[in-house]
């Protein structure tokens, strides 16, 4: 039988980011289901919670003056304003996930991944997604039928702004095929994961194999 060498790694925090209803829900749900290393973050928004969405699971809901005392507590990683509402990372959450080896994923728009690359560096992997066209867009955003028809018009409004940050990210997926898409992501996620920086035992496993074990 042959021996499965686990090597030590840092945990890697895997941002998604894009104009709203291109399938960043979609893909992590997804993503989520077939993969134990990997855990969501969970962020606290101001943003009333769309029928089905659960408290703790979706989102932190929360009153504007309770968002504010969790930045006023620097308890939040990053926060930004998003379609008139704020939205922000619990810092906790993230950093043991961290500390335990688990992988981390973020979907958050372009302005929390400033702030996330500028404290975090190299542990951070900041994928961008695109849909195929803006007529996609719309009617994704139409179909999921959560919003009302302003609030899909605002969103709409503002996806080509979204999109002017395409290239801040390391890798950019077009989200056409939602199953070809999952699988480039889940492509980008295996190779960061044996990324030599992030191997924090290979060095050990190195000098051993040289030394003759
Ligand atoms: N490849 C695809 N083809 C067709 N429909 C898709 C595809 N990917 C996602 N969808 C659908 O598009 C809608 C929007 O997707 P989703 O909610 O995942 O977007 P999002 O990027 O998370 O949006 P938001 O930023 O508003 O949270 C959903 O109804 C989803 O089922
Ligand atoms: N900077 C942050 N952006 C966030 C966070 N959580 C979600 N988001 C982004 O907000 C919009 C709208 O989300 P929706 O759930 O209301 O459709 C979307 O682009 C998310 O990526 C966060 O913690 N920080």
């Amino acid at each position: 039988m042959t021996e499965t060498i686990e090597i030590e790694r840092r945990g890697l925090m895997l941002v998604l980011s894009s104009p709203s209803g291109a399938g960043k829900t979609t893909i992590s749900r997804s993503l989520l289901a077939e993969d134990d290393e990997l855990a969501m973050s969970v962020s606290a928004t101001t943003r009333a919670p769309r029928p089905g969405e659960v408290e703790g699971k979706d989102y932190y809901f929360m009153e504007p003056v309770d968002f504010n005392l969790l930045i006023n507590r620097d308890e939040l990683l990053e926060h930004a304003k998003v379609f008139d509402n704020y939205y922000g990372t619990p810092r906790e959450p993230v950093e043991r996930a961290l500390a335990a080896g688990k992988d981390i994923l973020f979907d958050i728009d372009w302005q929390g991944t400033q702030q996330l690359a500028q404290k975090m560096g190299d542990d951070l992997v900041s994928i961008f997604i695109l849909p195929p066209s803006t007529q996609a867009l719309e009617k994704r955003l139409k179909t999921r039928a959560q919003d009302s028809d302003e609030v899909v018009a605002r969103r709409m409004s503002k996806a080509s702004e979204e999109i002017s940050h395409w290239a801040e990210y390391d890798y950019v997926v077009i989200n056409d095929d939602i199953n070809r898409c999952r699988a480039e992501v889940k492509a980008i996620l295996q190779a960061e994961r044996v990324r030599r920086t992030r191997r924090t035992g290979l060095l050990t496993f190195v000098e051993q194999l040289r030394e003759g074990y």
